[in-house]
């Protein structure tokens, strides 16, 4: 770093250091609100800034009641666990919160918010949204994809297998499988090795890492997006994170575009057969409302990799610790295995429908533990009245689902892990009953759940089906801990770590 540069950090960490205390201060004081029928609980005194705004939020929520505004930073922000709030907010005014805020991350990130994630509410949204469902997340498509799974489930079980008796971290294995999946169905291979020798672009680890970051880094509270006139400081070094990360990833598309470009090139008859393929042939489709640039190809591929792979690797992590933590359930769970499936093979995804207690278990972890603890935030489109409330236009809303799953109101019991709540229940996933939210609702629920919950129950399924699982020697249920990292897929702070033994005659295994 050259002295300028030197000198004009120091100046604005000093400045940042003198001025800003001042400036919070001023953030937490009352808004202005337009005249409403009902007044707003304004919290004051509150610091979004830690490392666990969901858990902070739940305990002002106790305080201020179910729906707060908060006015953070430039912007004004709806924080709600109210199970009335998030149906109006998802369903009944749906069209008017289905945009997204710009972040420092969706610009340097996702390509200039040229995924589906981080785009804004309109043309370009609409068309991705109708090109992930119909051609990438159909019932056809998937079933097509079957074989894929079902070959990556059994290497996952012979990963397993190789280490049982050993004190093994589950998200390691979880996150492989989950990974690989996604790698086959949207880019038609592993682009990542597992071993430095066989590497073609990146490492299994590098990959990994990559993913990680951007994980981390779409779930910040970056000080530029909310204090605009802050952004050029970069105060915390995330946006030059940021670019850094963008650069790795763009080697990576363009090789695998690149790749894919030569083959179609080159084959006769060509075919897409993978989700790469797919955009690629939808790109020169003329008849396309937004012309698909190799930046949209690129932003739309790293929305399947990156939205697919951590969040459902993490629900099976959560699911196994609690397991873990109450290991009375251990023999409901393979009564029913033994019951549908018999000891003679392993679990397919025909039988989950005959599963309802790995349904439950699956249910419950995610009320628990949900995956995106605040949703992904939405925009106020324009200025509105919604449950008595005036919310002005632009408002950041966080739907605290974290603090949903744990309402006294809504739940009996709710620090109980209880799978058998939902036997019998009726309580789906799929966006309807809003006191369970884990993939959203509404129009910009994910699109990809049919994809996530198939690969959680299947993983789940054969974990217990294939293994008995024990802690490592000397540690308790009890000490099993439940502490989290937030970020955009909520993890374990502590990894799961455990034993398995197999529980299947050993020629299945190879
Ligand atoms: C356990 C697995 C998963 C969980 C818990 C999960 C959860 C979520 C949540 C909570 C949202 C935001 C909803 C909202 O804004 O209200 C979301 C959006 C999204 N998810 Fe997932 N997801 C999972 C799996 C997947 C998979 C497998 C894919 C694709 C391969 C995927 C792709 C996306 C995309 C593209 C969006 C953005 C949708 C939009 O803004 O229109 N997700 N997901």
């Amino acid at each position: 770093m050259d002295a300028f540069s030197l000198i004009v950090l120091v100046v604005a960490w000093l400045f940042a250091l003198l001025y800003l205390p001042k400036y919070f201060k001023s953030w937490l004081s009352p808004l202005k609100l337009p005249p409403g029928p009902k007044p707003w609980p304004i919290i004051g005194n509150f610091n979004l800034l830690g490392p666990l705004p969901h858990q902070s939020l739940h305990q002002l929520s106790l305080k201020y009641g179910k729906t707060m505004q908060l006015h953070f930073g430039s912007y004004p922000v709806m924080v709600t666990s109210s199970l009335d709030m998030a149906k109006q907010i998802l369903k009944t005014y749906d069209h008017m919160f289905a945009s997204r805020p710009q972040t420092a991350a969706g610009k340097y990130t996702t390509y200039e918010y040229s995924d589906l994630a981080w785009a804004p509410y309109g043309p370009y949204w609409r068309q991705g949204r109708k090109i992930y469902l119909t051609e990438l997340f159909s019932a056809k498509r998937l079933e097509s994809y079957e074989y894929m799974r079902v070959e990556e489930m059994r290497e996952f079980t012979r990963r397993l297998y190789r280490n049982c008796g050993k004190s093994i971290e589950l998200k390691d294995y979880l996150s492989h499988y989950t990974l690989s999946i996604i790698s086959r169905i949207v880019l038609g291979k592993k682009y990542f090795s597992a071993s430095e020798s066989e590497k073609e672009i990146v490492s299994l680890e590098e990959f990994q890492e990559m993913l990680d970051e951007l994980f981390l880094l779409n779930g910040v509270l970056n000080i530029g997006d909310w204090i605009p006139w802050l952004d050029f400081l970069d105060l915390q070094g995330y946006v030059k994170r940021m670019k850094k990360l963008k650069v790795r990833f763009d080697k990576f598309h363009d090789h695998v575009i690149d790749e894919h470009n030569v083959r179609r090139k080159t084959t006769k008859n060509w075919q897409p057969k993978d989700m790469v393929d797919l955009l690629l042939q939808l790109a020169d489709d003329p008849e396309l409302e937004v012309k698909l640039t190799r930046d949209n190809m690129k932003g739309l591929t790293q929305d399947l990799i990156a939205g697919g792979t951590d969040t459902a690797a993490t629900m099976g992590d959560w699911s196994m610790s609690e397991l873990l933590k109450k290991p009375q359930l251990f023999k409901r769970v393979t009564d029913e295995l033994d019951r549908v499936v018999g000891r003679e093979r392993w679990v397919e995804e025909k039988d989950i429908p005959q599963l309802p207690y790995i349904e439950a278990i699956m249910k419950e972890a995610m009320r628990m533990h949900p995956s995106a603890v605040m949703l992904a935030p939405h925009l106020a489109l324009q200025d509105c009245k919604v449950g008595g409330y005036d919310i002005p236009k632009g408002t950041r809303i966080f739907i605290n689902t974290w603090s949903m799953g744990r309402d006294p109101d809504l739940w009996e019991d709710p620090e109980d892990f209880r799978p058998e709540r939902f036997i019998g229940k009726g309580v789906d996933i799929k966006g309807h009953n809003f006191e369970l939210l884990p993939f959203g609702s509404g129009r910009r629920m994910c699109p990809g759940y049919p994809l996530g919950t198939k690969m959680i129950l299947v993983s789940l399924a054969n974990m217990l089906h294939g293994f008995t699982w024990e802690l490592p020697p000397g540690i308790k249920p009890e000490d099993v801990k439940r502490d989290e990292v937030f970020g955009l897929a909520t993890q374990r702070k502590y990894p799961t770590v455990a034993v398995a033994k197999p529980r299947l005659p050993l020629h299945l295994y190879n």
